[in-house]
């Protein structure tokens, strides 16, 4: 009678341990990710360092998740097109185009997040 609930669960706990490979095997292989994971731990630092308020950590972590998920998004379609399509096609060339602009999307609207909670300390720790 448990076993269908069991099988549930351990197919659970498998999908979150593909999950984890699939972001180690994207950190591996991505150059992009490895720079988010160093801006991210940067960024973490300074939050601590300026003591943000809760509504400036959570404004953060979502601008810090959608770099992420973006990135890893741009990386699944670059391997999946690769696959599909290595020869140059038109429609290739806008899938990843358009991937990349996911990112390019996210990493703005970041920047702006990061601008307005670090930036106006920052200033006045130089000035
Ligand atoms: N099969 C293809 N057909 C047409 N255009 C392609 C194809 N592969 C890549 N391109 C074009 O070259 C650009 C760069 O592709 P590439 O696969 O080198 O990704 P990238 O931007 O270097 O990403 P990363 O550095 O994260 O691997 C794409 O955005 C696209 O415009």
């Amino acid at each position: 009678m448990a076993e269908p609930k069991d099988s549930l669960l351990r197919r659970r706990v498998a999908s979150f341990g593909h999950a984890f490979r699939g972001v180690a095997s994207a950190l591996r292989s991505e150059v992009h990710l490895r720079f988010h994971a160093l801006a991210t731990v940067v960024t973490i630092g300074f939050g601590f360092y300026f003591g943000i308020s809760r509504l400036e950590w959570a404004l953060v972590a979502l601008a810090v998740g959608t770099v992420w998920s973006a990135e890893l998004v741009n990386t699944a379609v670059e391997a999946v097109v690769d696959l599909v399509s290595p020869d140059y096609h038109v429609l290739a060339g806008k899938a990843k185009d358009v991937a990349a602009g996911a990112v390019l999307v996210a990493a703005g609207a970041a920047l702006v997040v990061g601008l307005l909670v670090f930036g106006p300390r920052v200033w006045a720790l130089l000035g």
